[in-house]
């Protein structure tokens, strides 16, 4: 099966150029407002009641602030290691190897009040490199994840069924319906 392209998914995910190289581009979905307005209303639906937006440098950026602008929940960055402009002792940082590229994700301490209901986004979950790395630092600072937005999910990996099976998943290219109740329309 092909998760970008079969009919019952997403339709905007056929925006999605995968000529593109080294990665898939998925800005066509972005560039076509009818395409962005249907992905941000299909994760609306799904979604649970929160209370912050939490989204992941730098792609996750467009969809978590247009996600928060709609919805007018407060917009909060994991940006990568070294660019939030705040001393050390603010942030939280986790460091891990995207095969053999040293990767780093830091948020601000203070963004993430104990209770917090948390909807995190990224554009993109593969390896769950970078979606690990900021639920730690979110639980951590004692959040609480009531779900996760994306576009897609890698329906291959092992960590991908890991993460739809500890947290709520929404994902465009819907893998979780393969192994669970589908969340997605
Ligand atoms: O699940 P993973 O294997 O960790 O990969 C997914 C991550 O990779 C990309 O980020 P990256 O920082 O590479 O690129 P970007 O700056 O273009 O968002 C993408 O935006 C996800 O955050
Ligand atoms: N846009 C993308 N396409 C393919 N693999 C990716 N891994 C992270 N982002 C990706």
């Amino acid at each position: 099966m092909d998760v970008l392209t079969e009919p019952r998914k997403s339709w905007y995910l056929s925006l999605v150029d995968r000529t593109a190289r080294p990665r898939y581009d998925v800005f066509p979905i972005f560039a076509n407002p009818s395409a962005f307005s249907s992905l941000l209303a299909n994760i609306n639906q799904h979604v649970e009641a929160h209370d912050k937006i939490v989204a992941i440098d730098a792609i996750g950026f467009v969809l978590g602030g247009a996600l928060a602008a709609g919805s007018g929940k407060p917009f909060i960055p994991v940006r990568k290691i070294g660019k939030l402009p705040h001393p050390n002792s603010n942030l939280e940082t986790r460091t891990f190897d995207d095969w053999d590229e040293k990767k780093g994700l830091e948020i601000k301490r203070d963004w993430i009040n104990k209770g917090d209901r948390v909807l995190l986004v990224d554009e993109w979950i593969g390896e769950g490199f970078q979606i690990k790395a900021a639920l730690d630092m979110i639980e951590t600072l004692g959040g609480t994840i009531v779900g996760i937005a994306c576009v897609y999910l890698h329906p291959d990996f092992e960590s991908s069924i890991e993460l739809a099976k500890k947290y709520k998943v929404f994902a465009a290219n819907c893998l979780v319906c393969k192994y669970f109740e589908c969340r997605c329309t």
